[in-house]
């Protein structure tokens, strides 16, 4: 324990795996952990024993912030959290309900890249806070239509990036349950007010929405809320018609908060690798921008249905995934055998996704940035599958958002090449440092100049 290097976790679990082979166990004060590290053992984990770790490790940050555990990511495994998954993925995440709100997607997108065309060019620019904006203010967009004007947004924003420091803040009372009462760091407490803030948002977006419908106003373009609403309305089926009767009930309101917190602090810092990776690769940087020249040109903004032509940039996404991304944790629910070995009841699995991505037997180069791996199909066969691609988890607990997360991520990413070169400020280096957390972040931020590169500026 004294040697394990908190902002360096990822590389020191890798470097053990290295030296003591695929699985091994570190205990801790208050739980044991396992790691695992090959696909073989993956598989056994997320596939063979999936009811036995249906369950995800959580905090009570998590929990307070989740409406009480009461949203599809704290839910234990049964009917509730089945029922209320069956709603974000069947109906309101489904490709279908996403095409009808693309368009209330590239509004928020367009109206954000005005606002670095009027603000930050030239200047140097935090290139995960651009990101984070655009990701936030395009996902709130097809969620409610975006209503509630720009101090609304601006306030969402500042909540989520709360909300996501709060749940990497390490907290003494979840090592020691005993102390919890005590709330010695205050963890408890700022929760539970940055919970109430949140649900007082989203509380006040559905009344808006409910008076609207009542006074029949409607929505010009249909969003997630208002599918959200409809299968709210229809009753939805046996297994999830009660839990949503009422669209006051947390399990109402905790689907929207997965919606619009889930994964946009994530995307955004993606979107920030997948940059300082094109910084550091600029025969990979100069084939994204021909490929956006190519398919979107130089005289109109990125839309949509660009996005099923840019094969070049899906690879480069799945290549910053490949190399940015940590670990899937999960929880046996009961005794069981992984590998040969023992694991007993309540033990913490991490499945460390960092080192099988970075395997030298599964991936050839691994640690170069080389997207044309995942062009060509063939050669690397179903990655996924086979349980050595794992950047959405697998299984049953599999990450829900990810068509959303995907989608959002391609389109934000493209929308800022293709608009803006994006420059290292005079003097200063590119550099690549990183460190452990819920998602693996940069140490330092990056920061660059944008340029305009759309030949018309009234584009913009
Ligand atoms: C690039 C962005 C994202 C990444 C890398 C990501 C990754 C993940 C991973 C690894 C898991 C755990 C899977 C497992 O245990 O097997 C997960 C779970 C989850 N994600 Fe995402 N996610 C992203 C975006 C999103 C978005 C946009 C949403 C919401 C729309 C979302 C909602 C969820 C939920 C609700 C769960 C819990 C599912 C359950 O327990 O049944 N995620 N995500």
């Amino acid at each position: 324990m004294p040697f394990l290097r908190p902002n360096h976790l990822h590389r020191q679990f890798t470097a053990l795996a290295q030296a003591h082979g695929p699985i091994y166990k570190i205990q801790t004060p208050s739980k044991l952990l396992v790691v695992v590290s090959s696909p073989a053992l993956a598989r056994e984990v997320l596939r063979a024993n999936e009811s036995t770790f249906s369950v995800r490790p959580t905090s009570i940050a998590v929990k307070i912030l989740g409406y009480g555990g009461m949203e599809v990511g704290t839910l234990p495994w049964g009917p509730d959290w089945a029922g209320l998954r069956k709603i974000l993925v069947r109906d309101v995440l489904s490709n279908r309900a996403l095409d009808t709100c693309r368009a209330l997607r590239e509004r928020a997108v367009a109206a954000g890249i005005r606002e670095i065309r009027a603000d930050s060019v030239g200047k140097p620019t935090r290139v995960f806070d651009a990101a984070f904006k655009l990701v936030v203010d395009s996902t709130l967009a097809m969620l409610w239509g975006g209503g509630g004007g720009a101090d609304f947004a601006a306030e969402y924003r500042e909540a989520t990036r709360e909300v996501s420091q709060l749940m990497g803040r390490p907290n003494v009372s979840d090592a020691f349950p005993l102390l919890a009462m005590f709330d010695l760091q205050g963890v408890q407490r700022e929760a539970a007010e940055l919970a109430a803030r949140m649900d007082g948002m989203i509380s006040s977006v559905i009344e808006r929405r409910l008076g609207d419908l009542a006074g029949k106003k409607g929505t010009a373009s249909k969003d997630l809320l208002q599918i959200l609403l409809e299968v709210q309305g229809g009753g939805g089926d046996l297994s999830t018609g009660s839990l949503i009767a009422s669209t006051s009930s947390v399990h109402f309101k905790g689907l929207i908060l997965d919606i619009a917190g889930g994964g946009t602090n994530t995307t955004a810092m993606l979107i920030e690798w997948a940059i300082t990776e094109l910084l550091n690769n600029e025969e990979v940087m100069i084939k994204v921008v021909q490929e956006l020249d190519r398919i979107v040109g130089p005289k109109s903004l990125m839309d949509d249905h660009h996005l099923k032509e840019l094969s070049y940039l899906n690879a480069v996404v799945k290549e910053t995934c490949r190399l940015h991304l940590a670990m899937v944790a999960r929880v046996a629910g009961q005794p069981c055998t992984i590998g040969g070995y023992s694991i007993p009841k309540g033990a913490t699995v991490l499945i460390n996704t960092w080192a099988i991505h970075r395997d030298p037997q599964l991936w050839a180069d691994p640690l170069q940035f080389r997207p044309e791996r995942f062009l060509n199909e063939v050669e690397n066969g179903p990655r996924g599958n086979n349980f050595q691609f794992l950047p959405f988890g697998s299984g049953r607990r599999v990450c829900p958002g990810q068509p959303l997360a995907v989608n959002t991520l391609k389109y934000v990413l493209a929308t800022l090449l293709h608009s803006f070169d994006w420059k290292l400020p005079a003097g200063t280096e590119l550099e690549l440092e990183d460190k452990f957390g819920i998602v693996i972040k940069k140490m330092n931020p990056l920061v660059l100049v944008p340029t305009p590169r759309l030949l018309n500026l009234e584009l913009y």
